[in-house]
């Protein structure tokens, strides 16, 4: 050091070398700290590398099978560094019982990431905390109803016969289909019709000026995009950048054509002129009105229909949501609820498609059930298909639609010798969950039989949980359900899926955090010839 001032360097190279020194020490000081991290906490895992973590493994493994690989290696409740950041994961059933329920009041929030964040979205249901969150899931959870899906079928039916059309259309020609296409237009027709009262045929339409600007709401897989990996690896300068408008997440165009859209009050028009059930609308209008004339008594939710018996409480819904607050729920419906639902969809298929003996016995229940009920298909129908809901449980248990849960420590907690720290983030990976051989035997092979009556019994009930579990499971279950219940049924009852020689022997998913494949899922959709001729009248 002596030496290099008295070669008389420039200020500049001085604070240069400082900066440098500075930087190396903290960053030596901050590995070495990571390393030690989980040894302290008595949880086991691999050691992490400077700056970037595990996020190695991600980028080798892939991010759910990282988690698979990671459970197998280091047991059912483990730790990692994401960057700087740790993560406890963890398989163990009587943990995810504590943290999803019995605890929930510790591990109520999930991890905000602010540099994803952006006004006037940033009060996503998923994101807001405590006792914001219990205000405005109260108020949400009054929009998905027994009533209200029952009016909404008809609407998604619409959707649905719409969909059907244009598989016509692509079985009349050689029946080649990218399903990812298809479904995801089915989708969001869906959600746009129930929850914002306007309708759109994005399947005809992909130009369509919304559904552009939607479609750029959505991140690519966090391995590939750079500024997904500069806001894991380094969540401060990301944030940093992004309050200066240096690093763009989401194009400013789609926020503003978005923002200026002004469904809200469109669809409160349109809700008024033709007496239009939407749900998402509905319920902030009912919400707004029962506020204004102090109507704040408890909502009309039985115990079947509101699994989050801690919001009950009539004063979570006396809060008045703001523009911002509606704004937000409205793109997190959006958000949330068209991927999942359309790679359910996709992913059910590829399996249909590769199972035909599966294939055929759901073909038969629904021709059964559907002429025990004069072809109707509504949401009534729909409950009789048992066979039906094990296909798509089982799709869902190979690939849950979004593959981790997370939840954040409030405070200081302790499982069997493990501490969780205060500000802990909490992650189970489903993908490894799902694919516990313990718990599903030949956890690869597509096999609905593992979701009947009695092979569900015999397992606990945190060990298949596409949808979370406890009060902050997903709000749009029995939406979605019903959504893709409708679909098939519609589906199944005019065409079959087969493979053809584009479609992939087995399915990769990418590390978005969603079930998403990696190539696109081609398939054969063919009209079904041995069609049932009564219902094909319908
Ligand atoms: C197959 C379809 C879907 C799957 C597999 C799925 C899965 C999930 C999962 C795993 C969570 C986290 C739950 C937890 O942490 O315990 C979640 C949260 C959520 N989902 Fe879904 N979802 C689907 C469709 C939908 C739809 C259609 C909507 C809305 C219309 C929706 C709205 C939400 C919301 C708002 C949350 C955040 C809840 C909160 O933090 O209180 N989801 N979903």
């Amino acid at each position: 050091m002596i030496e290099i001032v008295n070669v008389n360097l420039s200020t500049t190279w001085i604070l240069i070398y400082t900066g440098l020194v500075i930087g190396i020490t903290s960053m030596i000081t901050n590995w070495l700290r990571m390393r030690r991290h989980f040894d302290k906490l008595n949880i086991p895992g691999p050691k992490p590398l400077p700056i970037i973590g595990n996020f190695n493994l991600i980028i080798k493994h892939g991010l759910p099978y990282n988690d698979l690989i990671l459970t197998q290696k280091y047991g059912k409740t483990l730790g990692f560094f994401m960057g700087s950041g740790p993560v406890v994961e963890t398989t163990d059933l009587r943990l995810i019982k504590s943290v999803l329920i019995k605890d929930f009041s510790i591990f109520t929030n999930r991890k905000r990431i602010e540099a994803m964040m952006f006004e006037p979205y940033d009060h996503f249901l998923s994101l807001i905390k405590d006792e914001e969150w219990k205000s405005i899931r109260a108020v949400l959870s009054t929009s998905f109803t027994s009533g209200k899906l029952k009016s909404m079928s008809k609407l998604m039916m619409e959707c649905s016969n719409q969909l059907n059309n244009h598989l016509k259309k692509v079985a009349d020609q050689d029946g080649t289909f990218n399903g990812k296409d298809y479904f995801e237009g089915f989708t969001l027709d869906v959600i746009c019709s129930c929850c914002f009262g306007f309708s759109v045929d994005s399947i005809n339409d992909p130009n369509n000026e919304i559904i552009k600007h939607l479609k750029n709401l959505f991140l690519d897989s966090m391995t590939k995009d750079p500024r997904f990996m500069l806001i894991i690896l380094f969540p401060k300068l990301a944030t940093f950048l992004r309050k200066r408008n240096m690093l763009e997440l989401f194009p400013k165009s789609s926020i503003e054509y978005l923002q200026d859209f002004d469904f809200y009050n469109n669809a409160k028009t349109q809700r008024i002129n033709q007496n239009i059930e939407m749900i998402f609308i509905q319920s902030m209008i009912e919400h707004e009105e029962n506020v204004e004339k102090n109507i704040i008594e408890q909502q009309h939710l039985s115990d079947d229909e509101e699994t989050n018996w801690n919001l009950k409480d009539a004063r979570y819904f006396k809060k008045k949501l703001t523009v911002a607050e509606i704004f937000s729920q409205a793109a997190m419906f959006l958000i949330a609820g068209m991927e999942t639902t359309a790679n359910t969809l996709n992913l059910i298929a590829y399996n249909l498609a590769k199972h035909q003996d599966v294939q055929q016995k759901l073909i038969d229940e629904v021709d059964q059930v559907l002429e025990n009920n004069n072809g109707e298909i509504d949401h009534e129908t729909v409950k009789k298909m048992s066979y039906m809901s094990m296909v798509i449980d089982e799709t869902l248990r190979m690939f849950p639609a979004a593959v981790f849960l997370e939840r954040l420590a409030s405070q200081d907690f302790e499982f069997e010798g493990m501490k969780i720290e205060k500000g802990q983030k909490i992650v189970v990976p489903l993908w490894a969950l799902h694919r516990d051989p313990d718990l599903y035997p030949e956890p690869d092979n597509f096999d609905p039989e593992r979701f009947s009556d009695q092979n569900k019994l015999k397992r606990d009930s945190n060990a298949y949980l596409p949808f979370g579990n406890g009060p902050r499971n997903c709000l749009g279950m029995r939406f979605a359900l019903l959504e893709i219940k409708l679909a098939l049924t519609n589906i199944m009852t005019k065409f079959r899926f087969e493979t053809c020689e584009k479609t992939p022997t087995m399915i990769e998913i990418d590390s978005s955090g969603f079930a998403r494949p990696k190539i696109p899922v081609v398939l054969q959709i063919k009209i079904d010839i041995n069609l049932n001729l009564s219902l094909l009248e319908k």
